[in-house]
């Protein structure tokens, strides 16, 4: 499990393990896993040109201490210092010991990397005009951030104004919640995590990691029959929607489940694409209704709650949900259907989704799956868990058809909303990577594309 903590969780396990430490060891373990990550990226040191753009905070420190390292190893180190007055002295020592050099930002050469020092979870949200101006400078240049790309709010992943664009970005002890969540998350390029040796409590947010989904796919054995293996009943599309229908029941038949069950107005296509499937009402452990339900939908979702298993709520039937529906319900909106639901701007869903998804896990006291480049999977009792599996490409119709068929069938296999949900999201993302192949795809291919994804897990 990867695992994101706020920045008063950081500070306690800081200052805890800074008790039993020699002042400054913590800095220095930070600085070097930093400068090592910065040799990595660099391809090697001597003739490279780095500058460190220094705030006023630790997170300048690290900087500093991280150019001393770079420079012994033949790395061209200038720094530019934003305030002067404040910047680390006992970095600033070691980096002018190594021969670094102090510049302002005018007389800087032109570097390979920029190390973004200017502020980690000590700052507040936004650049100030110095900083920005400072970045200005070699806008076109690759910035390793330090901790966090700066300007981004560490908790809560939302953006304030301008903050710095990363390639990479090497954290400290543990992942920051924005660090995971968009949209800043989007800022902080590839994440690199040194481990400092803090004693962490439970995590703000997580990541399920393909261990953490394999462990929770069901696996038959030598008893299991279809029906024990659980049966996913689908009540989407409609005659005029039949597309919405064969996609929830491709999702659905990802082979997780023992059976699909159809009960819906698209009978005749489902059965046509596949034949696997059973048609008419019965007996279920999950339902899925809503996509493609035009008018029908809020009939399918009365009808699917009444049974008491669980039911994953999309598109059409969203709206018509109640509020509170109850723990077994899971809905999966995207950021438009949750501004409906919530009757706020979709922008406003799409600056703060993680905010946002935990809002609505609360208002209708269920799990809501939040669609988008950062799947967010919030829980009523506040647990949320970020996905971090899939391409771009995926943004195409019908995605979210089969994204809500899985969920259902791994529901019906027995696993808890939560997990159902975000173990779903996890293997759509990772079907999508295979169907994509660096290049476009359909909704289906990702439906066919399920079963490598679960074989996948499975091969050591
Ligand atoms: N603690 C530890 O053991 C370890 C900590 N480590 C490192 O320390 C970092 C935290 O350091 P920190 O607490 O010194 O805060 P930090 O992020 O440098 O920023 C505070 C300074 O920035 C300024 N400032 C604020 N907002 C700003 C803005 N928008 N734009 C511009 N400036 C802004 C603010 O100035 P002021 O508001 O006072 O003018 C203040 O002086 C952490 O992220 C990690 O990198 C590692 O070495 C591992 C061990
Ligand atoms: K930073």
């Amino acid at each position: 499990m990867l695992r994101a903590h706020t920045v008063a969780q950081v500070r306690a396990a800081e200052d805890a393990l800074m008790r039993t430490l020699p002042e400054g060891a913590l800095m220095q373990r930070a600085a070097h896993g930093l400068a090592y990550a910065v040799l990595d990226f660099l391809g090697g040191g001597y003739g490279a040109k780095v500058l460190l753009q220094v705030g006023a905070g630790n997170n300048g420190g690290d900087a500093l201490y991280a150019g001393a390292v770079l420079a012994r190893r033949g790395v061209g180190v200038e720094a530019v210092l934003l305030a002067p007055e404040r910047a680390h002295a006992e970095g600033l020592a070691a980096l002018e010991a190594a021969y670094g050099r102090v510049v302002d930002v005018e007389d800087a050469q032109r570097p390979d990397v920029v190390v973004d020092g200017i502020v980690g979870i000590g700052g507040t949200p936004g650049l100030r005009p110095d900083a920005l101006a400072a970045l200005e400078r070699f806008s076109e240049v690759p910035v390793v951030a330090v901790d966090l790309p700066s300007g981004v709010d560490a908790d809560t992943g939302e953006l304030a104004g301008p903050h710095v664009q990363a390639a990479i970005t090497v954290t400290f002890g543990t992942h920051k919640v924005a660090l995971l969540a968009d949209p800043a998350a989007a800022a902080a390029g590839a994440v690199l995590l040194v481990d400092i040796g803090l004693e962490l409590p439970e995590a703000a947010v997580e990541a399920l990691q393909s261990e953490d989904v394999a462990a929770l796919l069901p696996e038959p054995g030598g008893e299991s029959q279809k029906y024990s293996r659980g049966v996913v009943g689908v009540r989407t599309g409609s005659e005029r929607y039949p597309g919405a229908a064969v996609l929830s029941v491709a999702g659905a038949g990802c082979g997780l489940a023992g059976m699909v069950r159809y009960d819906g107005g698209a009978t005749d296509q489902v059965l046509a694409a596949h034949p696997e499937t059973v048609s008419g009402a019965g007996r279920v452990q999950a339902w899925v209704v809503g996509s493609g339900g035009g008018d029908q939908a809020s009939d399918a979702l009365t009808r699917s709650l009444e049974d008491g298993v669980p039911v994953v709520v999309d598109a059409d039937a969203l709206t018509a949900t109640p509020r509170p529906v109850g723990r077994h319900a899971i809905l999966t909106p995207h950021a438009g259907e949750l501004a409906r639901m919530l009757e706020v701007p979709r922008e406003d869903v799409e600056a703060a989704p993680l905010r946002h998804a935990r809002e609505a896990a609360a208002a209708y006291d269920a799990v809501v799956l939040l669609k988008g480049r950062r799947t967010v999977v919030a829980h009523p009792d506040g647990r949320a868990r970020i996905n971090t599996t899939g391409v771009p490409w995926l943004a195409t119709a019908g995605a979210g058809d089969v994204l809500a068929g899985l969920v259902g069938a791994l529901a019906a296999a027995g696993l808890e909303p939560f997990d159902a949900a975000s173990a779903g999201a996890w293997l759509h993302g990772a079907a999508a990577t295979l169907a994509s192949h660096g290049g476009p795809l359909r909704a289906s291919a990702v439906a066919a594309a399920l079963p490598q994804a679960v074989r996948g897990l499975r091969t050591p």
